[in-house]
């Protein structure tokens, strides 16, 4: 029901303008790429792809969320947006657009984006947000399930890992992992103990890709292989279990990986979109239209 033509007349500018403040966001920094494509992420997997997570305070003070960032980004380019259509571009749209324009921007997979999603007038309780976005501690089976319970296959949910090819983890996001876990690669655990402490270290920080932190590729993949997954939940998917075979694939071919993981964006951004009279365009994107 969402369109990817959706502005083409009402707002024929909108991609446009779009993708060139997400290449000047991420030319100035690579990591922004990352930021903006987990904001994405972060939204549609709480109450649906509503631009719940951009309204001040509520779900941007839970837990899972504590850490997400481009706010600013995303204000920037919402101005934008309206200087050149009036409200007509809805704020969960400038997500899904902003992260497919990032994974372009650092070398990644292109998709057309469905577009004609609506604002949600309210955030979602922390129950639901910590009821959806899993922890890093999660083992395969929860994972299965959580991406399960919004509609998105196994496939997809390794496929969607694959973003952690680029951008940067806490080292409480990853302490457990490289002090108590065995499959982790015993010389890539104890280099990263050399920065980040067995309790603390809450402002390390350390790329959940080892090898190409900035470059949207399948190197993610790879280093599962060889144990180098950043946190347990990204080592759960090759750890002896039914998702062996697809890191495997992933690993072994680009363009497989590529064409799932445009697959996937489009499936996630898809999860209960407000279309329609439902919802609103909103005109600030950190708040409700009053
Ligand atoms: C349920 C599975 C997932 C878990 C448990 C998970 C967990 C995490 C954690 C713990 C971090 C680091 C937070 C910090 O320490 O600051 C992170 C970062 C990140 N995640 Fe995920 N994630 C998952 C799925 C996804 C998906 C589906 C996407 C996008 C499609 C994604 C994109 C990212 C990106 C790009 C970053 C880096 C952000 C930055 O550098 O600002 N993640 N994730
Ligand atoms: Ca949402
Ligand atoms: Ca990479």
């Amino acid at each position: 029901q969402l369109s990817s033509t959706f502005y083409d007349t009402s707002c024929p500018r909108a991609l446009a303008t779009i993708k060139s403040a997400v290449n000047a966001a991420v030319a100035q920094e690579a990591r922004m790429g990352a930021s903006l494509l987990r904001l994405h992420f972060h939204d549609c997997f709480v109450q649906g792809c509503d631009a719940s997570i951009l309204l001040a305070g509520n779900e941007q003070n839970d837990g899972p969320n504590l850490t997400l960032r481009g706010f600013n980004v995303i204000a920037n380019i919402k101005a934008q947006v309206e200087a050149v259509c009036k409200q007509t571009v809805s704020c969960a749209d400038i997500l899904a657009v902003a992260a497919r324009d990032s994974v372009v921007a650092l070398g990644g997979p292109s998709w057309t984006v469905p577009l004609g999603r609506r604002d949600s007038p309210k955030a979602a309780s922390t129950t639901m947000v910590t009821q959806n976005l899993l922890p890093p501690t999660s083992s395969l089976t929860a994972l299965i399930k959580g991406y399960g319970n919004l509609g998105l296959s196994p496939t997809d949910m390794v496929a969607l890992s694959g973003a952690h090819t680029i951008g940067q983890a806490h080292c409480p996001s990853y302490q457990d992992h490289i002090y108590n876990d065995t499959n982790i690669n015993k010389a890539f655990a104890t280099s990263l103990k050399a920065s980040c402490p067995a309790t603390g270290g809450a402002n390390v920080m350390a790329p959940l890709d080892t090898t190409t932190p900035t470059r949207f590729d399948n190197a993610y993949f790879s280093n599962l292989l060889s144990q180098k997954g950043l946190l347990h939940s990204d080592q759960e998917l090759f750890n002896g279990g039914s998702t062996d075979n697809i890191v495997r694939n992933f690993a072994s071919s680009p363009s497989a990986f590529s064409s799932a993981f445009a697959t996937a964006m489009v499936n996630m951004g898809n999860i209960s979109p407000l279309t329609g009279t439902q919802g609103q365009i909103r005109t600030t994107c950190s708040a409700a239209n009053s």
